[in-house]
């Protein structure tokens, strides 16, 4: 589609089939000259000024200011420039110049048509373009969060084969991922299909597999140049894939997608902050009724006792007590290196009888529709945004016909705000991910000390399929999740700890209270505060009001990696997890609801093998 971008974004080139000078200021002949070789059309910013030009060959070509040219769709594959003659010379009399031109195919023909529009608004709002061109002259959203140079270490990592190996790697990971795809043709056969993020292009090779119609694969890293080499090395499933570089903040498609498929989770899902360009590309790209793969994801949260961890941690600022090293006294710095220690999240995979109460999870559901809750606290709808109307109004349907003043369907509703009357609106919108706040509370199971909380994640694919009985087409929700969780066979993300430097002493039954704030920071991660906290507990407990409480913060992009030593551990049978454990196993439901996945497949008995 796109063929080349150079310097900065300052040129956008695209492939045409053919093209025809209908006339022109110089020419008065009538006579139009044609073309069939392949040509190109060549969007660019020259001293402030946007130039759309046709080249034919090296010294043929037709230059038209973007400012005043005018794009008109002939037909699918057709089109004509119109550009009206300068005011120059005023003595003569004008003439306009006019391009008819060919596009190879329809996709082709629509990212050039978008091409045009972006660059026609930024001379259109600017006056005049900016050095780089249209793309960086508007800051996307991308930019006006991120710091540059943690972009830059971002998707320069990314534009490595060896991490997307690593992630390819990963069998529990990419198995998920093309069971779901796979599990679902039905939400997929005959679809459009925007792969989020596509790194090496291996979700969208999934989705061709499964029968999409067209796959919109977005990278935003060099990546793109070797998923485009990977999808043209398989050109069966490549004919219906069309790799995009750039970020899905900022490019333009040509159709609405009717299912997007990504793989944005970081480590706790929220690192990297990639979820935020999901939601971005679900209002930018999918449409009325869309999907998204996955649909849901779950922060699980349990606290844990880990001696080994807690003694390992403080341990490391041992040195900094030494009195003379090397004649100097270092334990004036021994306080900052032991809080520096604490203010690394632990990431490992951990044996799943270390947690200590029942673990209690925070939902972030990807898609749009929502619960609508009366205030009564029972869910009596749910709505959608209606995207042709104002961002503030929503379709709303009754789930059933119990409230007597609203009709089955009733289009356009302005809820103007999150609350109206008696509904609450529960929208996941990106800024949601900018600050997220879980209240924690759990019932300790044991008496013991606890060392801080242990976290993971799962996500659900919440897929469709159909059985014909009969010639009735029958609708079966699939869901098939993907965990992180302890026990669970081991994930790249393994699991994170947050480790406390005060730990808590708790008795079986005891409540411990507290909450884990996530506040995102410009480098892509977040600062996480977590405090926990334990009550009074037995006779006169009431009156004692909170006992002990401990609080950390730490930096999720700096976590510590005790991936060094396998976390060997042997179930014993009389011996239970305090949390479910999720298996990756299909589960086939005929409602929609998210209910926790049953435990299907035992515990691994050891994990040591399947640690690196
Ligand atoms: C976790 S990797 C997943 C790659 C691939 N989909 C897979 O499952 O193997 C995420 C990919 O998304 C890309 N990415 C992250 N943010 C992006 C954005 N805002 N726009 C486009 N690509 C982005 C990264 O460069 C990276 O290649």
């Amino acid at each position: 589609m796109e063929i080349q971008r150079q310097s900065k974004q300052q040129q956008q080139e695209f492939a045409l089939a053919s093209i025809t000078e209908l006339a022109s200021s110089s020419t008065t002949s009538s006579c139009s000259r044609s073309q069939s070789v392949p040509v190109t059309a060549r969007f660019s910013a020259d001293n402030g000024v946007a130039e759309l030009r046709f080249n034919r060959d090296s010294d043929d070509s037709i230059t038209v200011d973007v400012k005043t040219a005018r794009i008109f769709k002939l037909g699918p594959l057709q089109s004509v420039c119109i550009t009206e003659a300068s005011d120059a010379d005023s003595s003569k009399e004008k003439y306009s110049t006019g391009v008819n031109f060919q596009f190879r195919n329809e996709e082709e023909s629509g990212a050039f048509h978008c091409a045009f529009e972006q660059w026609k608004k930024e001379v259109t709002v600017q006056g005049a373009l900016l050095p780089n061109g249209p793309v960086m002259a508007c800051k996307s959203k991308f930019d006006d969060k991120i710091e540059p140079s943690s972009a830059k270490m971002y998707f320069h990592y990314y534009g490595q084969l060896l991490h997307q190996q690593n992630m390819l790697q990963d069998y529990v990971r990419t198995g998920t991922y093309y069971a779901a795809v796979i599990e679902n043709r039905a939400d997929f056969f005959g679809r459009v299909v925007v792969d989020v993020g596509a790194g090496s292009g291996i979700l969208s090779l999934f989705a061709a597999q499964a029968g999409a119609k067209h796959v919109y694969a977005i990278e935003a890293s060099e990546m793109a140049e070797y998923a485009r080499k990977l999808i043209a090395g398989n050109p069966s499933l490549g004919e219906r894939i069309t790799v995009i570089k750039g970020k899905v903040e900022e490019v333009e498609l040509p159709e609405k997608a009717d299912i997007l498929i990504s793989e944005p989770m970081g480590t706790l899902l929220v690192n990297e902050r990639m979820l935020e360009s999901y939601v971005i590309a679900r209002d930018r790209f999918l449409g009325p009724n869309g999907k998204m793969f996955p649909t849901v994801g779950r922060i699980h949260m349990a606290p844990f006792s880990d001696e080994y961890l807690f003694v390992e941690i403080a341990n490391k600022a041992l040195f900094w007590q030494q009195q003379s090293y090397y004649g100097v006294d270092l334990t004036p710095l021994h306080g900052s290196a032991f809080g520096g220690y604490f203010s690394q999240p632990v990431v490992d995979a951990f044996d799943p009888r270390l947690l200590v109460a029942p673990t209690i999870c925070h939902v972030l559901d990807f898609t749009e529709i929502k619960a609508l809750y009366s205030n009564l606290g029972c869910i009596v709808g749910y709505c959608t945004p209606e995207r042709s109307f104002a961002s503030k109004a929503f379709r709303f349907f009754l789930m059933s016909d119990s409230c007597p003043f609203l009709p089955d369907e009733v289009t356009a509703l302005t809820f103007l705000g999150s609350t109206h009357q008696n509904f609450s609106l529960f929208f996941l919108q990106e800024e949601d991910l900018y600050e997220i706040d879980i209240p924690l509370k759990f019932i300790a199971s044991v008496g013991t000390r606890i060392h801080g909380l242990a976290c993971w994640f799962d996500v659900l694919f919440n897929g469709r399929q159909v059985f014909v009985l009969i010639f009735i087409p029958l609708f079966y929700t699939v869901q098939r999740w993907l965990t992180t969780a302890p026990g669970a066979p081991t994930t790249h993300w393994y699991q994170l700890r947050c480790v406390l430097s005060q730990p808590l002493y708790v008795m079986a039954g005891q409540e411990i209270t507290g909450q884990l704030r996530m506040v995102a920071h410009n480098a892509q991660s977040y600062t996480i505060y977590l405090t926990l906290s334990a009550k009074m507990w037995g006779p006169g407990a009431e009156q004692g009001g909170i006992l002990q409480t401990s609080s950390c913060k730490l930096d999720l992009k700096e976590p510590y990696y005790r991936m060094s030593q396998p976390q060997a551990y042997a179930m014993a049978q009389d011996q239970q997890p305090h949390q479910l454990i999720h298996s990756q196993d299909i589960q086939i439901q005929a409602t929609d609801d998210l209910e926790e996945p049953e435990l299907i497949q035992p515990p691994p008995q050891n994990l040591e093998g399947q640690l690196q």
